[in-house]
Order: structure tokens, then C-alpha cells, then sequence
């Protein structure tokens, strides 16, 4: 029977990378996604921006919205101090099952807590689930029409505080337009903009990197 393409990716990451070496995991479904099948997976040019986010904040809590196949989700745990702690919220049970093996074949299931399903379900749990109080940063790459309800359902939820860091995929391309408008026009967001390309094409998108002021 007819595999899938994040089944396939897996084969690719279990192919070429080796255990426990976060890089290679990157590197396999990069070149995966170059040469073989595109994928909806923040890439190399955009994740090096991420990188550098993350590195920058150094968070000991990070929630990512959009788990996919667990490409950013290793980008970040792989950058992570050692007490920290990354949720990453999947909505398609497929996805969550191949992302725990790509996620365990890097060797940091220890610092990811995967949780199967919609971010409208899970935000409000977050602190009795997982004794979170607030988030140092949130990694938004799930579905596009979610950004703005989620952001709002954090600030709700108070769960960001002064200088906690929204890192938004895809303002651009597909699009996230009453995002943008949001978070740029009210007083309680900071936001810069970083220029990139859709992962693995010449489309142009970016990431919008916003502060919350508190
Ligand atoms: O849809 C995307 N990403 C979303 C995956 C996801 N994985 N999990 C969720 C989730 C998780 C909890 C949720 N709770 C409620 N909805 C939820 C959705 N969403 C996406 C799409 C593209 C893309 C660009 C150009 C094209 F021609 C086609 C596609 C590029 C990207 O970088 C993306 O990130
Ligand atoms: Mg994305």
C-alpha cells in the first residue's frame, strides 16, 4: 500500500542520519526536500534564522504550534539549555507518530513533550498539564487561520509575559494577514520582520518576530 510522504521522510532520516545527532536529522530532510519531495517544513534558510532566535533568547519554556514531521521541533530542542522544556501541539495523528520517531532518532524525546491536537483544546490546559506558567517563546507554524485566535487565547490565558517572543512561519507565504495587522499595530507587540523564502523554493516569506510588552 502507497506510503506517505512524512513516512517517507522518516525513511530518509533513518537512512541517512545518525542516532542522536540532531544536525544530521536537519540535514537528511533537508536534502530529502531538495532533492526527492517538497515538505512543509521550516528549511535551512529560514531555520537559520530560527537558530538564531533561539539562541538569542535561550528559553527555558518553548511552545511550538505545528509539529509536522518534527524538523523545527529538533532545530530547536538541539539548542536548548538543559532544564528546558519544549511543547510542540500536532493536530493530525499521522504527523505526531512519524514527528516522535524523527524527534527520537535525534535523541531529544527527553526535552520534547508532543501533544496530539487543536491548539484551541490545549492553550487553556498548558499550566495544569505541564506546570507551565508562561512561555519565553512560541514558535507559531500551524495552520494560518490560527495565529491570531491562538495569540489571543495565550494573552487570555496568561501565558506570555513581559518579553516573551512570538516567532511566526509563514507571514508571507501561505499567509497570515490579521496576524500581521494584529501584531503590528498594537501597543502591546514589538515586532521586526526577517525577510526569507518559502522552504526550499525562490517564493518569497519571511518570519515576524514580535516581543510581548506586557
Ligand atoms: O500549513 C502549514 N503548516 C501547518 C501544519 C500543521 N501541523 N499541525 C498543525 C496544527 C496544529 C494544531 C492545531 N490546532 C488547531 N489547528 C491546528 C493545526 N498545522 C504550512 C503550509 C505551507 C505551504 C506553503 C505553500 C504551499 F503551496 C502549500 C503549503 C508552508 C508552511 O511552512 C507551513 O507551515
Ligand atoms: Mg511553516
Amino acid at each position: 500500500t502507497q506510503t506517505t510522504r512524512p513516512q517517507r521522510m522518516l525513511a530518509a532520516v533513518q537512512k541517512n542520519a545518525t542516532r542522536g545527532d540532531p544536525r544530521s536529522v536537519v540535514k537528511a530532510i533537508d536534502q530529502f526536500c531538495r532533492q526527492k519531495e517538497w515538505a512543509m517544513n521550516v528549511g535551512d534558510e529560514k531555520g537559520c534564522i530560527l537558530d538564531s532566535v533561539v539562541t538569542e533568547v535561550n528559553p527555558e519554556t518553548v511552545l511550538e504550534l505545528g509539529t509536522y514531521c518534527g524538523y523545527s521541533t529538533v532545530r530547536i530542542a538541539s539548542l536548548l539549555p538543559p532544564q528546558a522544556k519544549l511543547i510542540t501541539l500536532e493536530f493530525n495523528p499521522g504527523n505526531a507518530a512519524i514527528a516522535r520517531q524523527v524527534i527520537a532518532w535525534a535523541g531529544l524525546e527527553d526535552k520534547v513533550e508532543l501533544v496530539e491536537g487543536a491548539s484551541g483544546d490545549f492553550i487553556p490546559k498548558m499550566k495544569e498539564m505541564f506546570g507551565i506558567k508562561t512561555f519565553d517563546l512560541v514558535f507559531l507554524d500551524h495552520w494560518k487561520d490560527r495565529y491570531l485566535p491562538d495569540t489571543k487565547l495565550m494573552e487570555e490565558c496568561g501565558l506570555l509575559r513581559k518579553g516573551s517572543i512570538l516567532l511566526a512561519d509563514n507571514v508571507i507565504c501561505p499567509g497570515t494577514p490579521d496576524y500581521l495587522e494584529y501584531i503590528r499595530n498594537s501597543p502591546r507587540y514589538k515586532s521586526q520582520f526577517f525577510k526569507s523564502h518559502l522552504e526550499y523554493t525562490k517564493v518569497e516569506d519571511g518570519l515576524e518576530k514580535s516581543i510581548f510588552l506586557g
